[in-house]
């Protein structure tokens, strides 16, 4: 276990002071580790489109400072005294989610990331009233109902594009029913979470074809992902060629788009889910979807014991992610990278190398 030393609970988090989203380290106070807590010293963190929505405002309500990241690695240093899941030296990562009510019927039913009071690891405020802080940061308590193992053969560094991209595409599959070996999926958007679709759905031993704004990632998409097949969304020839061909897409795509061209590549009773957050509305006409009994739905990532299970999932079949590992003081240069198009397919920054304190 490398040293850690933390005085007065003081951490150096890179917050955004505003909505130009721009990053510069940032000290806050963390809380003593609470008899459920869980203590963690960050070693990597990924970046999530979700980070780039959150640091410019485009929901509406970001509060700063703000301290993103949600795919969190790090080594348990201290643990609470009711904590029995984990003991210091552990590898373990946390996500999206910090908390949440435990009596509304999605927690009963174990699929808090649904309960109406759930808190955010960032952007929110705990239950003692004070702003929740995220992993680009040197250490985060979390409430061990939050906390997943890292499993035993899986590098930290590939886990953490896991905790969120990975466990968004691995619940709408289970959760639909769409596990079945042979089936055919599209993956629109090969970004991080869609090249974690395409990895989990191949694993899947689905037939996989990515849809694309253009046709640069084509090569990697079938030679290094594993891909089937590969459509540029603008080519019509190309797009009617896998016409109602899909049972399923797994929409990623960050930004407004029309509806139309991918729900008319889906089978009778195919299913378009919506991964990506977009706050404007999205259009299309209704007999696209009745004439196919279609179904246009949406998923938000997964619950604690999903990401548990996908990460079981993953590790028995050596799944990894494909990553991009960077310092903090690269954050700001690789966030304006990710929202130009340009990474594959997943940063993650290299917290406890970034020497933040
Ligand atoms: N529902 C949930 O629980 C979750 C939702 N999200 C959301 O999913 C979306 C995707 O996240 P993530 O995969 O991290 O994002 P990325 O930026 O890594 O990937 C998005 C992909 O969409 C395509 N794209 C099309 N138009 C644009 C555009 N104008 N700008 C950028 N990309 C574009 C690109 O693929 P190509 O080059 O192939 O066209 C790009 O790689 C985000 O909105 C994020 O907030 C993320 C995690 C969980
Ligand atoms: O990256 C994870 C979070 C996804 C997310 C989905 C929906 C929504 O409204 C958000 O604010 C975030
Ligand atoms: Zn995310
Ligand atoms: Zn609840």
């Amino acid at each position: 276990m490398g040293s850690f030393v933390m005085e007065e609970r003081k951490v150096i988090g890179w917050a955004a002071r505003d909505a130009s989203g721009v990053l510069s380290p940032y000290t806050y106070t963390l809380r003593e580790t609470g008899q459920e807590d869980v203590l963690m010293k960050v070693l990597y963190c990924g970046i999530c489109h979700t980070d780039i929505h959150q640091l410019k405002n485009h929901l509406g309500a970001s509060k700063y400072p703000m301290v993103p990241g949600h795919e969190v690695v790090g080594e348990v240093i201290e643990v609470g005294s009711a904590v029995t899941r984990f003991r210091r030296g552990d590898l373990v990562g946390s996500g999206v989610l910090v908390g949440c009510c435990r009596s509304c019927g999605a927690c009963t039913a174990n699929i808090e990331q649904y309960c109406n009071k759930k808190i955010w690891s960032y952007n929110d405020v705990y239950t003692d009233g004070k702003p929740t802080q995220g992993g680009f940061s040197t250490a985060m308590v979390v409430d061990q109902k939050f906390v997943v193992k890292i499993p035993g053969n899986m590098a930290a560094e590939q886990a953490a594009p896991l905790l969120c991209a990975g466990v968004t595409v691995f619940s709408p599959l289970r959760h639909f029913g769409l596990t079945e070996p042979g089936l055919r999926g599209g993956v629109l958007g090969l970004g991080g979470v869609g090249h974690m679709g395409v990895k989990i759905a191949k694993a899947m031993d689905h037939h996989v074809t990515v849809i694309s704004s253009s046709d640069k990632k084509h090569t990697e998409a079938v030679e290094h992902l594993g891909a089937d097949a590969f459509v540029v969304s603008s080519d019509a020839e190309q797009m009617g060629s896998i016409a109602e061909s899909l049972d399923y897409i797994i929409d990623t795509v960050p930004v407004v788009h029309p509806l139309e061209p991918y729900l008319s590549l889906l089978k009778l009773d195919g299913k378009l889910i919506l991964n990506g957050v977009i706050n404007e509305p999205l259009k299309f006409l209704s007999p696209v979807v009745m004439l196919g009994r279609k179904a246009i739905t949406g998923s938000f990532i997964g619950s604690m014991d999903e990401t548990q299970e996908m990460l079981e999932f993953c590790a028995e079949r050596g799944l990894t992610s494909m990553i991009e590992i960077v310092k903090m003081d690269y954050v700001n240069k690789a966030l304006e990278r990710l929202e130009g198009n340009d990474v594959r397919y997943r940063f993650v920054v290299d917290v406890a190398g970034s020497n933040l304190d």
